[in-house]
């Protein structure tokens, strides 16, 4: 039996649609995000914290959900928004349908509202708090909710999804005839930081020939250099950058001993910061699979994989970044790379997962600093 659910936004825009996860009432900023797939990928994907997703391709779940394709150990998203759900996934991967998938992990989602017309919205007003709630409905207690959400400016979140140990990593990527992850020689000492760390980032490192260890996001310069590594690693996380003041300390430690470092999205928000640049909360962000940008150093246009709501603010980099990247959406800052240091980093998804590869060879760099460094 169909539930009814609702999707309330600050403003006061109310949504109505039926329930296609798990009942009950969940806040979080409503973001839209246009890739055509990777629904299980996004909502593992613990950059989405405190995040309500909204998906712009209007089939979501066709091919249902596998274990193999969660990005982190449980579903982060802070609920679904898409258009229509297929009654049956088909694909010889599928273990459980998405509504199955959802209900499972406690996650509210909703189905059957207009998904353009709210897109439109969050475009034109700039993301915007929201309440989703499935079962029971009240409609002004939903409102009321998402006015209440504080928003994440200022929220420091990357110490809320990280692990509470250090773990190795050795898995590479999904070989799909054998069904078993590829394991390459270790060559490298990777420290990774998990600021809300993807898999498939840890597996490109893996099958790059690094042993990563994976530490928790408070760890300190100094117990991360006490482990010897070649490379520390910077991951992508959920939550505003700016008041992640221990991992900005620990980041300048690194970049004043010439460690190689390598950042992604939340991690090159954080070099950022550490060299004394500002970041900004933009208006509705980057979440997609097709955002061009532009590497400045060839001229080359690449397709990337985005997510993400805070940026750098190219205009406050000191004399010691170079900029590399740039979005061709709205010039916003992509990359940086530091002069006087091995140090550099990429404000989108060189991991993808889900998306387009052309970033892949930024990892590659990495490698060649480790082995320059050596
Ligand atoms: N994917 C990420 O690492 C996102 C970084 C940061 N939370 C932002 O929204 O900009």
């Amino acid at each position: 039996m169909t539930q009814p659910a609702i999707l309330a936004l600050e403003d006061g825009t109310v949504f109505e649609g039926v329930s296609v996860g798990a009942p009950g009432l969940s806040v979080g900023e409503v973001v839209f995000n246009t890739a055509m797939t990777g629904y299980q990928e996004i909502l593992t994907d613990p950059s989405y914290a405190r995040q309500i997703v909204t998906l712009t391709y209007p089939h979501i779940g066709n091919t249902g959900c596998t274990g193999q394709d969660d990005e982190a150990a449980q579903a982060w998203a802070a609920g679904l928004i898409v258009r229509d759900v297929p009654r049956r996934p088909s694909s010889w991967r599928s273990q459980v349908s998405l509504p199955e998938w959802l209900l499972a992990r406690g996650i509210v989602a909703i189905a059957d509202i207009d998904t353009r017309k709210l897109t439109r919205l969050l475009r034109d007003r700039g993301a915007q708090n929201g309440a989703l709630m499935a079962g029971e409905i009240d409609a002004e207690k939903a409102v009321e909710a998402a006015r209440k959400f504080p928003g994440l400016k200022g929220m420091d979140l990357a110490k809320e999804v990280s692990v509470r140990a250090a773990y190795p990593w050795r898995d590479g990527q999904l070989d799909l005839d054998s069904n078993r992850f590829a394991r390459a020689e270790a060559k490298y000492k990777v420290v990774a930081y998990d600021f809300g760390v993807k898999r498939n980032i840890l597996r490109m490192l893996a099958e790059r020939g690094c042993d990563v260890t994976v530490v928790p996001a408070q760890t300190s310069a100094a117990d991360v250099l006490a482990l010897k590594p070649d490379g520390v690693f910077l991951s992508n996380g959920p939550g505003d950058p700016e008041p992640c003041d221990y991992a900005i300390a620990a980041i300048r430690e690194f970049v004043s001993r010439k460690i190689p470092t390598y950042g992604i999205c939340l991690g090159h928000q954080l070099l950022g910061l550490a060299v004394g640049a500002k970041t900004l909360k933009m208006k509705f962000g980057h979440h997609g699979a097709n955002h061009p940008v532009i590497d400045l150093d060839t001229g080359r246009v690449m397709i990337t994989s985005q997510n993400h709501g805070f940026a750098v603010d190219e205009s406050t980099l000191p004399a010691n970044a170079r900029v590399t990247h740039r979005s061709l959406f709205d010039g916003s800052n992509q990359g940086i790379a530091l002069t006087d240091a091995p140090a550099f980093s990429f404000q989108g998804h060189p991991e993808a997962s889900p998306g387009p590869h052309d970033v892949a060879p930024l990892f590659d760099r990495f490698i060649q600093a480790m082995d320059s460094g050596r």
